[in-house]
């Protein structure tokens, strides 16, 4: 099944703080930190400069190695549909090159919304890990974007969003497409924090098993259905050696998976992180917890979310179409979940609060 046409049979450990270089310096998993892009779903994408260089800091003192900056929606998401950032994402990414001494800078791109200038821009504003991202059955639309990336000297990451979509073999087909264009790490994504135990771990362990010494494969948790820690456990058990965290789980839907409770499990199942736990415990508490409004919860309508397999970014858009309309939001969140919306339908969430709300009119008093 492996291309030998595959960009990657030879090129997985070509890039500095690759996991393997991290296995040499004794440590088994390497975490990345999404506060500053997934985190941007929950405050509204209103990060202040000053917030993303303290949080830079600290992730980068506690020595969390890569550090993702971006629009929740990734280059390009700031916009009347998905929200408009408060201060102009490159900015915060040039801000967060500054602050980090060790980390690595990332971004999140979706191709369609962000472009491969707006790649050129993240990298001239000194950010070094692109991380291209598509819904788990559209891997091929970022074949180009990867090219881009490794072009302009991105270390290259794929995101499969929703993969609680497809079975596990359909899934490493999707990865083995990212892979040959060029990406270096594939995640397995749970976008709704829909995947339970086995589930994350089966489609980790079919992305691992195709993938071999090709490409990494990582794994991004959402804590809809409260498994974000656990499926990262067991998907490192499966092979992952990269993991998404957030602190104080802040991020879209229920939130991610915290940074620090990851950072306590693995030190205690005697998986090296290389994180400080202290550390990172007071980036939580003592940076994070302050500017944060409103925290990530498992309520009713983000577990409906986990529970009909609902992308975690709808949940804000839901709420607002809910108020405006007098519908619950569980219910417009339910309802995309039968249709099988996919990630960029956020707009969609007014559609059917609409609908809900002129089937309420029709029910007879
Ligand atoms: C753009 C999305 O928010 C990417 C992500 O974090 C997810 O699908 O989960
Ligand atoms: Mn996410």
């Amino acid at each position: 099944m492996s291309s030998t046409q595959s960009l990657n049979a030879t090129a997985a450990p070509d890039y500095p703080g690759h996991p393997n270089d991290l296995a040499a310096a004794g440590i088994d998993l390497r975490i990345t930190d999404t506060t500053l892009r997934d985190g941007s779903h929950a405050v509204r994408h209103r990060f202040t400069e000053a917030q993303v260089r303290e949080t830079v800091r600290a992730l980068d003192t506690a020595g969390v190695q890569v550090i993702e900056v971006t629009h929740g929606d990734g280059l390009g998401g700031s916009s009347f549909n998905y929200g408009f950032s408060l201060v102009p994402e490159l900015e915060l990414v040039k801000a967060a090159v500054e602050e980090a001494e060790q980390a690595k800078i990332a971004v999140l791109m979706l191709p369609g919304l962000g472009t491969i200038d707006h790649l050129k821009a993240a990298r001239d504003a000194g950010a070094s890990v692109a991380r291209i991202a598509t819904h788990c059955s559209e891997a091929d639309v970022s074949i180009q974007h990867f090219k881009a990336a490794r072009d302009l000297g991105f270390e290259t990451v794929g995101f499969l969003m929703l993969s609680h979509r497809l079975e596990p073999e359909q899934l490493a087909e999707q990865a083995r497409i990212m892979a040959d264009a060029g990406c270096q790490g594939v995640y397995v994504v749970d976008s709704a924090g829909a995947l339970v135990l086995e589930q994350a771990s089966d489609r980790v362990a079919a992305v691992v098993a195709e993938l071999g010494s090709d490409a990494q494969v990582g794994y991004h948790g959402h804590q809809n259905l409260s498994f974000g820690v656990a499926n990262s456990v067991l998907a490192y058990r499966a092979g992952a050696r990269q993991i998404d965290g957030s602190l104080a789980a802040l991020g879209a839907g229920a939130g991610n998976s915290p940074t620090e409770v990851l950072v306590a499990a693995y030190e205690r199942l005697g998986i090296r992180t290389g994180v400080d736990l202290d550390l990172v415990l007071s980036a939580a508490n003592d940076v994070a917890l302050p500017y944060i409004t409103r925290l990530p919860w498992m309520d009713r309508a983000s577990i409906v979310q986990g529970y009909a397999g609902v992308y975690s970014s709808f949940l804000l858009h839901a709420e607002r179409a809910g108020e405006r309309y007098g519908v619950p939001s569980h219910e417009i969140l339910r309802r995309a979940g039968e249709k099988g919306y996919v990630g960029g339908q956020e707009d969609l969430m007014i559609e059917l609060a609409i609908e809900l709300a002129a089937a309420q009119d029709e029910v007879p008093a």
